[in-house]
């Protein structure tokens, strides 16, 4: 089965709303540029077998310790161009790491080797004019160049229509779908029935 990740959550009515649906990650984007950036503190118990994920892109070591600890964050997914040392450090402050890449014809797959020791996952988004939340769907073809053991989250413009597109994809690193912009309403609001449908149609 595969996992799930909502990301760019906001607003705690809406966060409550998602946590029925069980998915495996929720993610929080602590990043000024975006219209997703949480600035306000989420006040929502959370079951312990949902992770909360902060999305970072480029911060300082401290600026993201001072997010696991205030948020209680299980994971890091680090959005920018982090080094593998310092995916290094902050996987040494006791957060599991996703490590989001950017996939255009030109990537360079060799580089994703020296990331393996300090990375649970990787997560392959598009490339586009932001770090991330463009939107846009990558060709999923280029994947088939990634031969290392990370598992991988595909990310990127992913939509409720594509369920049989990625019920066709296969890789053997392909562990999850992570889904963001095309489904909000207004203001960063996720719609919670149009997630619902997708999931049910994806793991039916
Ligand atoms: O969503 C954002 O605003 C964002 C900003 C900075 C880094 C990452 C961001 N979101 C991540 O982008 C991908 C793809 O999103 P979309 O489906 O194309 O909207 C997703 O992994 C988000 O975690």
């Amino acid at each position: 089965m595969l996992l799930l990740k909502v990301c760019g959550m906001k607003d705690n009515s809406n966060i409550a709303e998602l946590i029925q649906l069980q998915p495996d990650f929720i993610g929080f984007i602590f990043h000024e540029k975006s219209p997703r950036n949480v600035v306000d503190h989420i006040e929502v118990n959370f079951p312990s077998n949902i992770k909360k994920v902060g999305v970072f892109v480029n911060e300082s070591e401290e600026f993201i310790h001072s997010k696991i600890i205030s948020f209680k964050l299980n994971s890091a997914q680090l959005h920018g161009n982090e080094s593998p040392e310092f995916c290094q450090k902050i996987k040494d402050l006791g957060v599991d790491i996703i490590k989001a890449f950017n996939i255009h014809p030109e990537f360079d797959f060799k580089q994703l080797k020296a990331y393996e020791p300090y990375c649970d996952y990787f997560l392959f988004d598009a490339f586009g004019k932001k770090a991330g939340g463009n939107g846009i769907v990558f060709n999923w073809e280029l994947l088939n160049q990634y031969s290392e053991n990370i598992p991988f989250l595909l990310s990127g413009g992913i939509d409720e229509t594509m369920v049989d597109q990625i019920k066709i994809f296969k890789h053997s690193q392909f562990v999850g779908i992570d889904i963001n912009s095309k489904f909000e309403t207004a203001n960063c609001y996720k719609n919670i029935t149009n997630i619902k449908l997708f999931k049910d149609e994806l793991f039916s």
